[in-house]
């Protein structure tokens, strides 16, 4: 579209005056009458925009009249009504009308000038309408650069509240960990508790039981005996009361009886003389004396049943207040047992509500457990499922006055990495990894950082943890130190979160092989282990199979130790460390040219939700990495070394395909090496791998701690696809 303003047509002065030549009729032609009236007031010149116009509009009619005139059409004039008049008129006329003529040609110089500085203006105009786009051009690039900067700062901003939601997690986590950690241990003590009073309830009722069957048994002896006594009683008394009424019934017969023979006697005596009454008397007397005696020793008799009797009568009362008091000890008890009896059903209600709400809280620990599991591996993942620690181990007495210059940054929370510098001629070399240890962090310290990748093998997940670097800077110390190394601690970790997660329903099955690799060939170090290791054949070659389906690796003819007690760590250790530097006496210091492979399978299972899991976590001590040395150049070191050298490359190369965007298609060399063939499906996946990066101290190793430093740099770039 063309914006521009329409140009009004200029001319030049020439040509205007040319123009005006051509248009303005002759002096001498005939003069209309517009310009007569105009005559009479020849100074009224036009100085607005309108009465030019005007102007221009009154000179353009005359002009085609005066044309007429000068092309000598007289019926014009004679239209008009014109009369001719004098020669003086005409001269004046002629004036006038050239007076005119200067005057409309001076407006039309007027005119075109204002035509020239409209077009001036209108030139500007555009400039400024140019000069307008250009700014509103520009305005919009501004805008748009702003609003690119917007959207910038927008996902700077994003980025930060990412960092700092992932921080509040991490934080939440944390403190979710601790109140779990702390509900646990309160479950575990009220369960104590609980198991604690059940037990001594239960003595208790066993107790109350036995005591109340002592005494039922005891009142039912004393029963049976009061029982005897009183039908004994009562017969005794029968047989004395019929003895005592036959006694006095003989006493009376017989008194009967000799009162009545002495009184017939008598009365014959009394009859018959008196002489006889003296043998009568006598008679009498020797009667009366012998009944006196008869009559004694019934009397005797009689106290002395009437005393038993008596006897009898106190033990049966002393019976009956036993029996009164047994019935009342009885009663006692028995109130007791009914008091009991309501405490039991109370104590049996606040059991049965205390097993619902421990139920309840079974359900709750074992739901935490679940989520537990979840968030540690979000964020095992959020920290990235390759990481790079590095070690840098004390100096010895002989280093002391030959260290490198190292010197180790604080750790940096908000990046959650560490960086350290070393000096090495006048130049510096930068790291950063994940996280450093100095010379002062101790074997427990490291332990703390790893412990939750552990539990990541727990809870399903494959892990590897890799200790590299050259002969002496540290690896088998950090790995394999009987008192705090990796290995153990992690054993002991793992045995200890197995009797925890024993009250959720957990059951795991722990097992391990420990092998190692040497100029690429197994060996197994647990071999000719007795008690409860599966034994295989002298004969029997260590293989590798995979099972692509179930992504798992199986080492065949290994040995496999079950460790069902913490005990056995200890021992199956030494062991296995005792047949490493027995081969190492052999093979000249075989341990640091070997690869070391502890695997533990755990497989887990869950009786109350029927989970399953199954992690494998391998610890691998790596041979030393350090270069050829010219000074050894026997053929058996040589190959050590190329073989040393292959798998460690390998195993950079297989870290380093892992870590490209396009790995799902990519060709990963697994195959390269055994070290990698034997992790294959403990690298990839949801896989977790951490690799210690060991370094010396000591000056002499600076050039091979600084290769290390850079193998591990480029494993530490590397962020695993899954
Ligand atoms: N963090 C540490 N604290 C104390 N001593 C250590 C530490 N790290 C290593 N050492 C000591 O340094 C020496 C060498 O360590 P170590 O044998 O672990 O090295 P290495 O890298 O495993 O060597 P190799 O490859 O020969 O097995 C040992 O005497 C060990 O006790």
């Amino acid at each position: 579209m063309n914006n521009e303003v329409p140009r009004t047509p200029t001319k030049s002065k020439a040509q205007v005056a040319g123009d005006a030549e051509s248009r303005i009729p002759s002096p001498n032609a005939t003069e209309s009458p517009k310009y007569r009236k105009r005559s009479s007031s020849p100074k009224q010149l036009p100085v607005s925009a309108s009465e030019h116009q005007s102007i221009i509009s009154h000179t353009k009619k005359p002009k085609n009249d005066v044309l007429k005139a000068t092309n000598g059409d007289n019926s014009y004039m004679a239209h008009c009504g014109v009369e001719e008049q004098g020669s003086e008129s005409s001269s004046h006329m002629t004036a006038f009308y050239k007076e005119n003529i200067r005057i409309l040609n001076d407006l039309q110089d007027v005119m075109f000038q204002k035509k020239a500085r409209l077009d001036t203006l209108k030139d500007e105009l555009m400039e400024n309408k140019n000069e307008l786009k250009a700014v509103l051009l520009k305005v919009e690039t501004y805008k748009e650069e702003k609003h690119v900067k917007s959207q910038q700062l927008k996902l700077k901003i994003n980025d930060a509240k990412k960092l700092r939601d992932e921080h509040n997690t991490k934080t939440k986590f944390m403190v979710k960990n601790h109140e779990l950690e702390g509900q646990q241990l309160r479950a575990k003590s009220v369960a104590e508790m609980n198991r604690r009073e059940n037990e001594y309830r239960q003595k208790i009722e066993v107790l109350r039981h036995s005591r109340i069957k002592q005494l039922q048994e005891k009142r039912e002896k004393l029963r049976e005996e009061i029982s005897g006594l009183d039908f004994q009683v009562s017969n005794n008394k029968s047989i004395l009361q019929d003895a005592l009424k036959e006694c006095e019934q003989k006493h009376k017969l017989s008194k009967e009886e000799a009162l009545r023979l002495h009184q017939a006697e008598l009365d014959g005596l009394i009859e018959n003389s008196r002489e006889l009454s003296a043998e009568n008397d006598s008679l009498r007397t020797a009667l009366d004396s012998k009944l006196k005696v008869a009559f004694r020793a019934k009397n005797e008799d009689f106290e002395r049943l009437s005393f038993s009797l008596q006897e009898l009568e106190q033990k049966l009362k002393a019976l009956r207040s036993e029996n009164a008091k047994i019935r009342n000890d009885t009663e006692t008890f028995s109130r007791g047992s009914i008091e009991s009896l309501a405490k039991r059903d109370d104590l049996k209600k606040y059991i049965s509500a205390s097993t619902s709400e421990l139920g309840e809280i079974e359900e709750i620990l074992m739901k935490e457990e679940t989520m537990r599991r979840k968030l540690n591996n979000e964020l095992q993942e959020l920290r990235g499922n390759i990481r790079v620690f590095c070690r840098l181990r004390p100096r010895s007495n002989q280093e002391a006055n030959q260290v490198s210059n190292i010197q180790i940054d604080d750790f940096n929370d908000d990046g959650g990495t560490q960086q350290m510098h070393i000096r090495r001629d006048s130049k510096s070399h930068t790291f950063t990894f994940d996280k450093i240890f100095g010379e002062r962090d101790s074997n427990k310290d490291v332990f703390d950082e790893i412990g939750q990748l552990i539990q990541s093998s727990l809870d399903g997940y494959n892990v590897c943890i890799f200790a590299f670097g050259q002969t002496g800077s540290g690896k088998t110390y950090t790995m394999l130190n009987p008192k705090d190394g990796i290995i153990p601690s992690t054993l002991n970790h793992i045995f200890l979160w197995v009797d925890k997660l024993k009250s959720l329903g957990w059951s795991y099955d722990i097992s391990g092989q420990f092998i190692e690799i040497y100029n690429e060939n197994l060996r197994d170090l647990l071999k000719g282990q007795d008690g409860e290791y599966e034994e295989t054949s002298d004969s029997a070659r260590l293989e590798i199979r995979h099972d692509a389906e179930s992504s798992t690796t199986h080492l065949v003819n290994a040995t496999t130790c079950k460790f069902a007690s913490q005990e056995m760590i200890s021992d199956v250790l030494s062991r296995a460390s005792k047949m490493r530097s027995t081969a190492a006496t052999k093979a000249n210091s075989r341990s640091s040219r070997s690869h070391s492979v502890f695997i533990i399978k755990l497989r887990g299972y869950n009786s109350k939700s029927g989970e399953h899991s199954v992690g494998t976590l391998n610890l691998v001590d790596l041979a030393g990495s350090e270069r050829i040395n010219s000074s050894q150049p026997e053929a058996e070191r040589l190959r050590e070394t190329q073989n040393i050298n292959k798998s460690l490359s390998c195993l950079g190369d297989v870290v380093h395909a892992l870590g490209a965007k396009d790995a799902v298609k990519r060709h990963i060399p697994f195959r390269n090496s055994k070290l990698t063939y034997l992790l294959q499906y403990s690298l990839i996946g949801d896989s977790k791998t951490l690799m210690f990066v060991n370094v010396s101290p000591s000056l002499k190793n600076l050039p091979e701690t600084l290769n290390s430093l850079r193998f591990a740099a480029k494993v530490n770039s590397t962020q695993m696809m899954k």
